[in-house]
């Protein structure tokens, strides 16, 4: 299972967003890290074909990303995600289930084991609104990943999350980054030094280290505060 990004560009009138990023990815679980404003979301959102390149390619299996092909085998959870708040949990899981073409039958199946694996049953008929940051966050990776997903795409993830919720989170996403490409993007080190098992750094629209976290070790957050510090971050 691959996917491959070749020479992805972005380019918002003068303002260059994302330079020529070439990488391919494999299973596993790859933390994207960068300032505001390196271009992780606009890579994110030109990898799961919702935006479309200034130039460069993304094939996922070999098929374009911009397929109808491709979004069955896409999970995606957005940075500014809308959650309903007077929905329950359990009514956004189904409409959402419901939007990706699952059966109702099959929807409340998988909804409900959903909502037990990110740790939200019995949470399930309250609404939205009275769900915490954490809640919300769990109730988003559980909408990603309802079509089973083999790349799944998610865009800050960790904001948000208190210390025991990002346990549970690292446990959920190592377990789907065994069989599956699981990329998720922050601007906090400590938020995916154990988490990810490759580290893709991101500045100015430019990919500047993919590694894995052995390599650099330790040393993960000075090197890459080094990176910006000429920026004063
Ligand atoms: N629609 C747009 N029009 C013009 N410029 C844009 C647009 N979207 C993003 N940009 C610019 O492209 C650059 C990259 O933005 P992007 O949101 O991808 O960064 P990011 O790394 O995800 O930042 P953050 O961590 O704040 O989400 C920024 O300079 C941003 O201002």
């Amino acid at each position: 299972m691959e996917l491959v990004i070749d020479r992805l560009t972005k380019q918002y009138k003068n303002k260059i967003a994302v330079d020529r990023v070439s990488i391919t990815l494999s299973p596993g679980v790859y933390g994207l890290l960068g300032a505001n404003g390196a271009g992780k979301t606009t890579l994110m959102r030109m990898i799961c074909g919702i935006l479309k390149p200034t130039g460069g390619t993304v094939t996922f299996q070999g098929i374009p990303v911009s397929s109808e092909e491709f979004k069955d085998m896409l999970g995606y959870l957005p940075q500014d995600f809308g959650y309903y708040p007077d929905f329950t949990g359990m009514d956004f899981l189904m409409y959402m289930a419901l939007l990706k073409g699952i059966n109702k039958t099959a929807a409340r199946k998988r909804c409900k084991e959903l909502l037990d694996l990110v740790g939200l049953s019995g949470m399930e008929k309250k609404k939205i609104k009275i769900y915490s940051g954490g809640m919300k966050q769990r109730l988003g990776i559980a909408q990603a990943i309802l079509n089973r997903p083999k790349l799944l795409v998610l865009d800050e993830p960790t904001a948000g999350l208190d210390p025991k919720e990002r346990v549970r989170f690292r446990n959920l996403i190592a377990e789907l980054g065994k069989e599956n490409i699981v990329l998720l993007s922050t601007h906090i080190v400590s938020d995916v030094e154990k988490i990810a098992d490759r580290i893709l750094m991101m500045k100015e629209g430019q990919l500047i280290f993919n590694g894995t976290f052995d390599a650099i070790g330790e040393k993960l957050e000075d090197f890459y505060l080094e990176q910006f510090e000429e920026d004063g971050i």
